[in-house]
């Protein structure tokens, strides 16, 4: 689909490179006549279904998935004034049945709150109905007004899941927030992708919500991508759509409610954290090919070789492991640069001498190469590849410590926002936060700081000089 060609920009220039991996690395093609909408090619897919994998996986540990609608009536999503506040320039409305107008025009899904909350109220009577945990993964629609961007900022998000959950009390949903907290740890953890997670600033917290705690990741030019959601609802919703239960008291109680929310961006993350010059590099959980085997076919004994690979990708295969062999009749270097601008995690080569000497040549993506003998090979395979998945965290991790700043003017907090993340002090008032933000053309992302590389301690804010806590500074996607 893409010529193999001319290289990549380089990754330093990320937004080039971002652009052009998307589309020689097959993930997505960008030409779909509608502004913000964008098609999965194969291999994107399924890589976004190999992660979507891994988040069920995680999240069926306590919820269960279910499917919503996509049409919410105008009565419904109207209910919630601060959602509808939140969401009123972004919404898609339906408004016609063919030839004929709608007496009730529809919403395409933003968010389904407001359609799934209506039926919680039906389904909800009684404590023992409590917790009630359950999630979808669907397509929603944003009207963004914003620079659209492919897996970034979409107008039709295509793997949006949502979480939606019921408790007894506030106390309840706070401990699921932490929760659900806990599981995108896990789920990044899994993809090699560190995280730094924070309260974000009521001003930027969800409709409708309590408190929003978000997960960004850093890209490599420094700025943040929130990759993930998590709200504290309280009784808002559950007192705008009647979600009442009656307690062990026999007494009507309002529903705490929490939402949680992740998209394909975290697919977006897996691409901008771990690629490099020549293309992505996809952590053996998710790639759709862990091992590409390359036959070195020299002199006569190219049948000899063949059967063996065979064998071998025969043997990987029953191990679990996805495995292709690339027998293309073309030189050796060609191909790897074809799987390494696909992000395979490892390469295993096979000439006559590795027949010889009964052993496999495995290189992994970031280019660390170990000779293994034949016999277990599964096994070998597997140890390098879960090697592989270290390497590369560790690589992310290094990369984020080295983006973590800190500042203690608005001068100095502005020089190292260029290509980085800055930790200052704030007081909590909204001016001091509007001004760091003018002075430093920035966003202050959050507070409560939950990252291995950030203290979360206490000193002067960095505009009024009065007592403040650490925060949170950067440049979002
Ligand atoms: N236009 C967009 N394109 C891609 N991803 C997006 C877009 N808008 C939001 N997201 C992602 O979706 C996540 C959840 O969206 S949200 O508005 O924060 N939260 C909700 O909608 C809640 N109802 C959680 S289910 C965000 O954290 C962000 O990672
Ligand atoms: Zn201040």
């Amino acid at each position: 689909m893409a010529d193999e060609t001319e290289g990549l920009p380089p990754r330093s220039d990320f937004s080039a490179w971002y652009n052009e991996v998307i589309r020689r690395a097959e993930i997505m093609d960008v030409r779909y006549p509608v502004k913000g909408l964008y098609v999965w090619y194969p291999f994107g897919f399924a890589l976004r279904n190999h992660t979507y994998t891994l988040l069920r996986n995680l999240l069926n540990r306590d919820h269960e998935e279910t499917l919503f609608p996509l049409l919410i009536p105008e009565t419904e999503f109207m209910k919630e004034a601060e959602h509808i506040k939140g969401f009123e320039d972004e919404v898609y409305w339906v408004t016609h049945g063919g030839l004929s107008p709608l007496d009730v025009k529809l919403a395409l899904r933003p968010t389904s709150e407001t359609a799934i909350y209506p039926m919680y109220a039906l389904w909800i009577r009684s404590h023992a109905d409590l917790p009630l945990k359950l999630y979808q993964v669907v397509n929603t629609f944003r009207y963004e007004t914003k620079h659209t961007r492919p897996l970034i900022r979409l107008r039709e998000i295509t793997s949006f899941m949502e979480s939606h959950t019921v408790h007894a009390t506030w106390d309840e949903a706070n401990e699921q927030v932490e929760y659900e907290l806990g599981l995108s740890q896990e789920f990044y953890r899994d993809l090699g992708v560190p995280i730094i997670i924070s309260k974000r600033p009521d001003w930027d917290k969800f409709p409708g919500a309590d408190f929003t705690m978000a997960v960004d990741a850093v890209m490599p030019d420094g700025r943040t991508l929130q990759i993930g959601t998590v709200h504290h609802l309280g009784d808002h919703f559950s007192k705008t759509f009647g979600i009442t239960y009656e307690d062990v008291n026999g007494e009507q109680q309002f529903g705490s409610q929490t939402c949680y929310g992740i998209s394909e961006r975290c697919i977006a993350a897996v691409i901008g954290v771990h690629g490099d010059d020549k293309g992505l590099i996809l952590p053996a959980t998710v790639a759709p090919t862990q091992v590409v085997i390359i036959p070195v076919i020299v002199g006569k004994r190219g049948d000899e070789i063949l059967a063996a690979v065979k064998d071998l990708e025969k043997e990987l295969k029953a191990a679990g492991i996805r495995v292709k062999t690339d027998a293309r009749d073309m030189r050796p270097g060609a191909k790897y640069y074809h799987w390494e601008l696909h992000g395979v995690p490892l390469r295993v080569e096979l000439g006559p001498r590795d027949l010889d000497n009964k052993q496999l040549v495995c290189v992994n993506r970031l280019g660390v190469k170990t000779v293994v003998p034949r016999e277990n090979a599964a096994e070998s395979v597997k140890r390098l590849l879960d090697e592989a998945h270290d390497q590369i965290l560790e690589r992310a991790e290094d990369h984020l410590e080295s983006h973590l700043m800190t500042a203690t003017t608005p001068e100095e907090c502005n020089e190292k926002l260029d290509g980085n993340v800055v930790v200052v002090h704030w007081c909590g008032c909204r001016e001091c936060a509007d001004k760091l933000e003018e002075l430093t053309n920035s966003s202050l992302l959050g507070t409560e700081v939950r990252s291995q590389y950030v203290k979360n301690d206490e000193g002067a804010c960095i505009i009024c000089g009065k007592p403040g806590k650490a925060a949170l500074v950067g440049r979002s996607y």
